[in-house]
């Protein structure tokens, strides 16, 4: 074995040891007898370019699980190159800088420009060059928590299928939607694989496949009519208790208040209870940060998927979603040794306490299920009620139409919790369908859905999408685009009533609580919900914006962090003489 070969055959060994697995030594294993004995450094420069490329095409077809390997195989590969192909070991360090950055350099390069070149699969898609090239620009826009706003532009600028990363396409035309989030459309793609990654189990918002159908099911069963019987007096009582609260305070930050009325009403459907921050008039516990931290970090990360094992391990970030599983577990342990408290609450049903599945759910599962009931249940609704109230309030002639409306159908002394008398309020449903038209809770409906890169490609909608594309429903911009709503950025609550004169009107395109089999489970529980607070709220207060509180500022502060995080809302109330 001649000197050259020795030495590749320790470093194989070696990387072997640590688990570098032999298809990744292939990219090594340009044969040393190619290159010139004693090399120059101009034509090492010229193999550690080829070795970039060879890189490029590589993980251009095997997609990386995580940044790790990658990230191995970049640091060792120019000085193992150096080794094996015979270059003096007396090298200083700044010859394996220069081939370091000619190495990364020819890597980023050929990337850069095979993803903005024709050849690419996606490169009959427009969009801004930049966003071709890197999802670094997207992770930027993510970061500032406007990138649903960004991509709305983008929408208007290029049409209803814009190429918003290298591997990605956002899509407002809604037949399309449909029929990728439809039965048989495409499954939940990367951005939700933080939790597929790790050893934590899937919630229903992670799980593909069977699993989701059996989870779904479970659910389906938690928030059904019969099970509502049981949900529904505890929705009232809270709301009761928030009235009640909001009458000892004359000027108020309302979200926040919001934020603390579905928080407790969710620990109590959930879990049998436990949070009570109406009651301390703050979120002791820290839920509502924890639950932020966790979406606002995992939103993030989620942007460039291979980054997210690897980020994850940096103290600090990881701590977030930590904390924040550890926190979901205590509760769900604390609701196992508690017991149903005489009620079926969510527990009751996704921990399978009546034993109607074949397999029961461990207590770890049965927790990620349960705490999805309050991550997705509580700022969703809270932040939907707070824009109505946003909207209504910048609205004046909105209000006094819906508080009569509400006056004349609950009159005093009635229960404004009363389903039968909602079906009567058409003009309060048409508000509520204006505020999730135009503040939709999930404003890109949750993570991107995906072409899998190992099944062959599919055709939606006329157009191909290649093995890989990652494909995200721009509900925002879908929600405010012209072809589907007359005047689509006003607040127009007539539009819903069925003797409405707007030309234009698209039901099918106002998607708010998603479509097909994984759409939201508790559509029907939030609308109840809605319907109840704001009942509650116009008979007991006359509403303003507080004094001094710039009202036009306040959609400024929305921040998409896969739902959305917001600023307050300051309010002054006025009880009426409209006892609840
Ligand atoms: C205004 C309030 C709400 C809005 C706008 C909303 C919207 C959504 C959307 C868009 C999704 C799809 C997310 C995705 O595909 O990643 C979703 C999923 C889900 N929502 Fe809601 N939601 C609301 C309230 C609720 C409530 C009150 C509950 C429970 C009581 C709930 C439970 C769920 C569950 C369990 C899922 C996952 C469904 C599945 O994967 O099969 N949501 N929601």
């Amino acid at each position: 074995m001649t000197g050259g070969g020795l030495t590749a055959c320790i470093i194989r060994e070696s990387m072997s040891a640590v688990g570098v697995r032999q298809s990744h030594l292939c990219l090594l294993s340009v044969c040393p007898s190619l290159l010139p004995t004693g090399m120059h450094l101009e034509s090492i420069s010229l193999w550690v370019v080829v070795l970039g490329l060879v890189n490029h095409l590589y993980f251009n077809r095997h997609e990386p699980q995580s940044a790790i390997l990658p990230f191995v195989l970049l640091v060792i590969e120019p000085p193992v190159f150096l080794v094996v192909f015979g270059a003096p070991i007396s090298w200083s360090g700044s010859r394996f800088l220069y081939t370091y950055v000619i190495f990364l350099s020819s890597l980023s390069l050929s990337i850069v420009l095979y993803r903005i070149s024709p050849f690419h699969p996606l490169a009959q898609y427009p969009g801004p060059l930049i966003s071709k090239a890197t999802r670094l620009w997207d992770l930027w826009k993510a970061y500032g928590g406007r990138k649903y706003l960004y991509h709305s532009r983008l929408h208007e600028m290029y049409g209803p299928y814009v190429r918003t990363g290298p591997n990605e396409i956002s899509i407002t035309d809604i037949d399309a939607v449909t029929q990728i989030l439809r039965h048989g459309g495409l499954n939940k793609g990367r951005y939700y694989e933080r939790v597929r990654q790790n050893d934590i189990p899937p919630s229903i918002i992670h799980a593909l496949g069977e699993v989701h159908t059996a989870k779904r099911r479970v659910w389906n069963r938690a928030l059904n009519p019969t099970a509502m019987h049981d949900h529904e007096p505890l929705i009232a009582k809270r709301a009761t208790q928030f009235v009640s609260r909001l009458k000892e305070h004359g000027t108020v930050d309302i979200g926040c208040w919001l934020d603390m009325l579905t928080f407790d009403i969710m620990g109590d459907v959930t879990f049998g209870g436990g949070f009570e921050m109406l009651r301390e008039g703050r979120d002791a516990n820290g839920v509502g940060e924890r639950i932020r931290a966790f979406l606002t970090v995992g939103n993030l990360l989620a942007q460039i998927p291979w980054i997210m094992k690897p980020v994850g391990l940096i103290p600090g970030v990881g701590q977030a979603v930590n904390e924040f599983d550890k926190f979901a577990q205590d509760l769900a342990v604390q609701r196992a040794k508690n017991g149903a408290a005489g009620r079926k609450d969510l527990w009751y049903y996704i921990a399978d306490e009546a034993d109607l599945e074949q397999e029961k759910p461990t207590l770890q599962i049965a927790a990620a299920d349960s705490f999805v009931a309050v991550i997705a249940a509580s700022d969703t609704t809270a932040y939907t009620l707070t824009s109505a109230i946003w909207l209504l309030l910048s609205n004046p002639a909105c209000y006094q139409r819906v508080q009569q409306e509400i006056d004349s159908v609950i009159a005093n002394g009635d229960d404004p919790f009363d389903a039968n008398k909602h079906r009567e309020l058409h003009y309060l449903s048409g508000c509520i369908n204006e505020t999730l038209r135009l503040h939709p809770a999930l404003p890109s409906n949750g993570g991107t859905r995906q072409v899998r890169l190992e099944q062959p490609g599919r055709f939606i909608s006329g157009r191909y999408f290649p093995p890989g594309t990652n494909v995200s429903v721009a509900t925002h911009s879908i929600h405010r685009n012209p072809d589907y709503f007359s005047h689509p950025s006003r607040f127009l609550p007539e539009r819903w009533l069925a003797d409405s004169k707007l030309e234009k009107h698209e039901p099918s395109a106002f998607i708010p609580f998603s479509l097909g089999p994984a759409n939201c489970a508790g559509q029907k529980f939030a609308m109840r919900e809605m319907f109840g607070v704001l009942c509650a709220l116009f008979k007991s207060f006359e509403m303003k914006f507080a004094d001094g509180f710039d009202g036009e500022e306040w959609p400024r502060s929305i921040k998409e962090i896969f739902v959305v995080a917001r600023g307050s809302l300051m309010v002054t109330l006025t009880p009426r003489n409209h006892a609840i």
